[in-house]
């Protein structure tokens, strides 16, 4: 279905926990999330529908996400139930990978098509203190896995902190020379844990990219949010992600739904659509809802305009 400024949105990406296995600084408070009642949050059942729902709108590729989506409970069962809905052709996950190793051949099987991993540092200290607590060791075991899996394409995406993981860059972009693997940088968004942040930790990609003079520019490929670059001779792609620099907002193309239940038209408006009410009391159709989520979407994010005021959700429960 095409919105108000003739986006063709074909994408839903589905939050489907705010609990995680890692406290990224950036991301999760140190002491976690308080849990929810369980009838606050959305069943497999009702993922399900609502995917379905979207499907009949246009929605051709689902992305679940969180917080860490390998920690809910009925993860497979859900992507069992999504890749059984006519009209989806993509399904994809966006997990930090510590599980992967352990459910990844499940996954596969279940439909899953692809994984995006993020991985902040390659050193084991560093990635630690990042994460406050992770084992980097154990993503490269889900990286592995999910490449011996014929997972494809695997993306990883990465956030650089200023002063913290900038030596990382190279070595991240170096891992597409051994694997055929894309590598992301994403910049850190004033949202959550980092809205209160100093300006010395938020690094532009542009930047990044004058650190790397052999970059070589790829073409773009049409709502992806990320533009593509390589180093010589390398199997893979450096992608940079831009979403404070420069606006991919003109070929946004995604829903979002988070974890309890509201409907998300963009990532950076504090404007939500509960379909609780829609699943639960049948109240109001679901389907209209979708449409009026697609018809209300704004134009693009206000980040650097003076008066934005930062979201209040967490990443953990959009989804990123
Ligand atoms: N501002 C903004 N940022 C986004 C949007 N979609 C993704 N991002 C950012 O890009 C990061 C990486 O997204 P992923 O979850 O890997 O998904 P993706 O890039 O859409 O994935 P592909 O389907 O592989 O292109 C997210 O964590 C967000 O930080 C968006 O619609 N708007
Ligand atoms: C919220 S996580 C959810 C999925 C999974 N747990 C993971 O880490 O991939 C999705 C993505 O959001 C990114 N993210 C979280 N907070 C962010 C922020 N403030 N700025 C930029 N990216 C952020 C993470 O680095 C991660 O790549
Ligand atoms: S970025 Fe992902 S892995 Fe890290 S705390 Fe947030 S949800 Fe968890
Ligand atoms: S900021 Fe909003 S409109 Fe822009 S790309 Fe992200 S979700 Fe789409």
């Amino acid at each position: 279905m095409k919105d108000t400024y003739k986006r063709n949105i074909n994408y839903l990406r589905i939050s489907v926990t705010d609990f995680c296995n890692l406290r990224c600084k950036y991301c999760m408070p140190e002491a976690g999330v308080e849990k929810m009642k369980h009838c606050d949050v959305l069943s497999i059942e009702e993922i399900v529908k609502i995917a379905k729902e979207s499907a009949s709108l246009g929605i051709r590729k689902v992305r679940i996400t969180g917080g860490e989506p390998l920690v809910r409970k009925g993860i497979i069962d859900l992507i069992k139930g999504i890749s059984a809905i006519e009209g989806i052709e993509d399904i994809a996950m966006t997990t930090n990978g510590l599980l992967l190793k352990e459910y990844g051949k499940e996954l596969k099987e279940a439909g899953l098509k692809r994984v995006n991993i993020s991985i902040d540092s390659l050193d084991p200290h560093r990635y630690r203190e990042i994460t406050r607590g992770g084992e980097v060791e154990k993503v490269l075991e889900g990286i592995e896995e999910a490449l011996t899996l014929g997972l494809d394409p695997i993306k990883l995406n990465t956030v650089i902190i200023g002063g913290e993981n900038e030596e990382d860059i190279r070595k991240l972009m170096d891992l597409t020379k051994v694997y055929p693997i894309d590598v992301r940088f994403i910049e850190l968004m004033p949202i959550g844990e980092a809205s209160s942040w100093s300006k010395k930790h938020f690094i532009s990609n542009e930047e990044i990219r004058k650190r790397v003079p052999e970059l070589v520019p790829q073409l773009h490929e049409t709502a992806s949010p990320a533009q593509y670059y390589k180093l010589p001779s390398a199997k893979g792609r450096v992608g940079f992600i831009d979403p404070i620099s420069s606006h991919f907002c003109s070929e946004c193309n995604r829903l979002r739904v988070t974890f309890d239940g509201k409907l998300k038209p963009c990532l950076h408006s504090s404007q939500e659509i509960d379909l609780l009410p829609a699943l639960r009391e049948e109240t109001g159709s679901l389907r209209e809802l979708l449409a009026q989520a697609i018809a209300s979407k704004p134009e693009k994010h206000f980040l650097d305009t003076v008066d934005y005021k930062a979201i209040t959700r967490n990443m953990s429960q959009i989804g990123g």
